[in-house]
């Protein structure tokens, strides 16, 4: 019985080892698929499907091709309005909660323990790193490395540091006021290709010292210009992201052209570099980011960064500003047009403050840094526009580290989690009117948080409004978010403010823009906007000016400010 017990099929030595062998390929297996975030993967399939979706979205391909469109901000917008403050979009089996209600932005955003800033890698250190390394914009939030760069690098940032590169602000802004004075009357300039060139040189001298000049003429830019390389790589990567092998075979001339400019990108940021070194030993007194940069140690070698993380970073700080304020600064010229009561009030209190161009004061005084403070109606335009067309506009994302419960839905670990700015701005839980342009509800102090219950500005209220959306140690959750909050909020931001307003500031008090024709009206620049990693005009923001040394139609009497909030004139209907 023994023996044939033995011999019977299956028992034998060679099976035992064959069943063994299966068990150590079932658990090695295991654990790759463990390892991978496979049985997660199926988890959040199932369990995400729970919140609600698009309802047209596709069978198998799911909200792929909406999302994307150039305009696809906008459908995070509409689906927001249609399916509440959280909902959910599907590609294939991956679900992207998308979370458009101030408070459960807020708990995103600003929790530094359980979420971690969701960055495809590729997708920005293609442009940025010379190693392979991430930069600070892409790294882990609680990696030793972001921190040592974004603690190193803040102080460049502080309002007594900015200050000191005010000169260098109103001297470019002075340079491109010269040259638009020059142009003959009636000339249509792209502003948007001008409003870049104002961010690349005054990023490069307040952050770098380093002055671009490519405000010195308007030479129609040939592509050796960083906006130009910044503008035509950014354009590369997005294309990545719906197409990812384009980063391995470039079969067009653009992806070719683009993988170009890439590199010589980040050539002229390694130039830059070795140009910062050259000047020898940093002043003490030297406050820029290059500086701050280069004071940096790496704690374990108490050695500076090396030569290749450097560049990395100075190509980070060039591309996180550039685009983003040369745009913003033109999105607010245009809304300026768009609303003629807007610019009357606006050249109002600029012609209060002595800085209005008249044909009776044609050399007006020059701004100073404190006008910044004092001219409250600049700043509820400049905060407005941000809020209307922020150029982050997809926003940004986040992966839970750990098991999350949000409004009422459960989000397992590993979920990624998108706040898409544009729709947090025009959603109505969190802004009343949301789609107006009206710059009077920033005279509210507080504007940028969520009322108080029960105040006179509440908007509708939040369905959402529970304690899962409180964050912690802040009663009222910010929902201004054009920068974003919490730990990984803009780094810059202190700077692009006081470029953007300064910028407004000095434009509108020297010249009154009006929308060229060529661009189509407002339904043209809808049609043309395209967000590409930033919401930007798509065919540039072509427009003509008239200077208000002559014009006296640029002088018409401000009429009384407004006290209504709902009165502003309209060039065109509500945004959408
Ligand atoms: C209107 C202009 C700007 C806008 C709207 C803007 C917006 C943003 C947003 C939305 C983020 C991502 C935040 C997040 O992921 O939560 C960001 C990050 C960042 N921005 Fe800006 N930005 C602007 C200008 C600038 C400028 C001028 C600089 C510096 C020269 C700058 C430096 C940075 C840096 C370093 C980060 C990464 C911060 C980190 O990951 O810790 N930005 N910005």
């Amino acid at each position: 019985m023994e023996s044939s017990a033995l011999s019977s099929p299956g028992t034998g030595p060679q099976d035992v080892w064959l069943s063994s062998l299966v068990l150590v390929a079932a658990c090695a297996a295991a654990a790759v698929l463990w390892h991978t975030d496979f049985f997660g993967g199926v988890l959040r399939f199932f369990v995400l499907f729970k919140i609600p979706h698009p309802p047209e979205e596709g069978f198998f391909l799911g909200s792929a091709f909406k999302l994307i469109r150039k305009d696809h901000h906008r459908a995070f917008s509409s689906w927001g309005r249609q399916l509440g403050p959280i909902y959910a979009v599907r590609v294939l089996c991956w679900h992207l909660v998308v979370v458009v209600d101030a408070g459960m932005a807020n708990v995103i955003l600003g929790n530094q323990e359980g979420l971690n800033k969701a960055l495809e890698p590729d997708l920005s250190d293609a442009l940025l790193s010379h190693t392979g390394h991430r930069t600070m914009f892409s790294a882990d939030t609680n990696s030793p490395y972001w921190r040592l760069i974004r603690k190193g690098t803040a102080p460049a940032f502080i309002s007594a540091n900015i200050k000191n590169g005010f000169p260098d602000v109103i001297q470019t802004l002075a340079k491109v006021i010269r040259n638009m004075s020059q142009l003959p009357a009636g000339t249509a300039l792209d502003m948007n290709n001008i409003t870049m060139r104002i961010a690349l040189d005054i990023t490069g001298l307040v952050g770098f010292a380093k002055d671009f000049e490519t405000c010195n003429t308007f030479k129609d830019a040939d592509t050796d210009e960083l906006f130009n390389i910044v503008k035509i790589t950014f354009r590369e990567l997005y294309s990545r992201t719906t197409n990812p092998a384009r980063k391995y075979i470039s079969w067009s001339r653009d992806a070719w052209e683009a993988e170009r400019l890439i590199k010589k990108f980040r050539a002229r940021m390694g130039e830059l570099l070795q140009e910062v070194k050259a000047r020898g030993e940093l002043r003490t007194d030297d406050v820029s980011i290059a500086a701050h940069l280069l004071r940096l140690r790496d704690p374990a070698t108490r050695q500076p960064l090396p030569d290749a993380l450097l560049a990395g970073e100075f190509g980070m700080f060039f591309s996180a500003g550039l685009e983003t304020s040369g745009n913003a600064i033109s999105w607010t010229l245009y809304l300026i047009w768009q609303h003629p009561e807007v610019e009357a009030r606006l050249a109002a209190e600029l012609d209060d403050a002595g800085l209005l161009v008249t044909p009776q004061r044609p050399a007006p005084r020059a701004m100073e840094y404190a006008d910044l403070s004092r001219l409250n109606y600049l700043s509820w335009v400049c905060k407005e526009a941000m809020r209307v067309r922020p150029v982050a506009a997809t926003g940004s994302t986040r992966y839970t580290k750990r098991d999350l419960v949000l409004g009422g839905h459960f989000l397992p670990k590993g979920t990624m989690v998108d706040v898409p700015f544009y729709a947090v701005h025009h959603h109505p839980c969190n802004w009343e009117d949301p789609d107006a342009f009206i710059p009077e509800r920033w005279a509210e102090p507080g504007a940028e948080l969520v009322p108080e219950a029960g105040s006179a500005t509440q908007g509708p209220a939040s369905p959402q409004k529970d304690s899962s959306t409180a964050v912690e140690g802040e009663q009222r959750p910010k929902r201004f978010l054009p920068f974003s909050t919490g730990p990984r909020q803009c780094l810059g931001r202190a700077l692009a403010r006081i470029l953007h307003d300064a910028s407004i500031a000095q434009l509108v008090s020297h010249f009154s823009f009006q929308l060229a024709d060529r661009m189509g009206g407002p339904e043209g620049v809808d049609r043309h906007e395209v967000n590409r990693l930033t919401m930007q005009p798509g065919e540039g923001m072509w427009m003509t000016f008239q200077s208000r040394a002559h014009s006296s139609e640029a002088q018409k009497p401000a009429p009384a400010i407004q006290a209504q909030r709902f009165s502003l004139q309209v060039r065109a209907g509500p945004l959408s």
